[in-house]
């Protein structure tokens, strides 16, 4: 039996610079799969559905979270967002290792349903830098990344709920530590049972 991959579950405020550290990090990693999540919300220009999210209707969204076809879904921003089931069990079961990029309520409902998920909170170096970021960005409104920028206090406060936080400063210094973070999870002894069956901690 192939030995399970890791579920990671990565959250933090709005314009953080968690996709740009992700994908850093992918193009740095093998065996890891990035899920890709269903959204209600627009395309930003340049985004693909199918490869940044699946765009769906808000009728098919509900459709599919009705039916059971969501492992976490939650309202962000005034859109819904969601992670489907199929592929994250797939990519594990294969041994790969799957991070999700999600909010924190739909962290905490992951974290809630699968205990065994590693949870790590991006935090930025300070709210001056997250509101240059997100204004930098140029991908939202003001209204919007107003909306955001309140949500991210929220957000922050629940950073505690996490098993370790990266602070994006500098995106290579992140990268790293958010790989070492992996590393040390899969020498954890939560996850002692898998250990003895197989060795993870390379
Ligand atoms: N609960 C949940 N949140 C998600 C999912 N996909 C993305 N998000 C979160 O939704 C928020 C908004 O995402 P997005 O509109 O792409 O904006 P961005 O994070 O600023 O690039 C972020 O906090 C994402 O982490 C998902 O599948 N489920
Ligand atoms: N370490 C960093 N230093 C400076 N700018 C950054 C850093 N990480 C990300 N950014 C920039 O901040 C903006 C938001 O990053 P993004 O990855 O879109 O954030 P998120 O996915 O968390 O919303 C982008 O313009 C990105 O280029």
């Amino acid at each position: 039996m192939t030995k399970q991959g890791l579920l990671v579950v990565i959250s933090g405020p709005s314009g953080v610079g968690k996709g740009t550290v992700l994908r850093s990090f992918m193009a740095q990693n093998e065996n890891v799969r990035l899920s890709i999540s269903a959204t209600t919300r627009s395309p930003r220009p340049g985004e693909e559905d199918g490869v940044h999210y699946y765009f769906l209707s808000r009728e098919r969204f509900l459709e599919l979270a009705g039916s059971g076809g969501m492992l976490e879904h939650a309202e962000y921003s005034g859109n819904y967002y969601g992670t489907p089931r199929d592929m994250v069990q797939r990519e594990l079961d294969a041994g790969n290792d799957v991070i999700l990029e999600i909010d924190v309520q739909g962290a905490m409902q992951v974290k809630a349903a699968r205990p065994d998920a590693l949870m790590v909170f991006i935090l930025p170096p300070s709210m001056a830098e997250l509101t240059r970021r997100l204004v930098d960005r140029r991908t939202e409104d003001e209204v919007t990344i107003n909306r955001r920028l309140a949500a991210a206090r929220g957000e922050l406060e629940q950073a505690h709920r996490y098993d370790y936080a990266v602070v994006n400063d500098n995106i290579e210094d992140a990268v790293e530590k958010l790989a070492a973070i992996l590393r040390a999870a899969k020498c954890s002894t939560r996850y002692l049972n898998d250990f003895i069956n197989e060795v993870q901690c390379l």
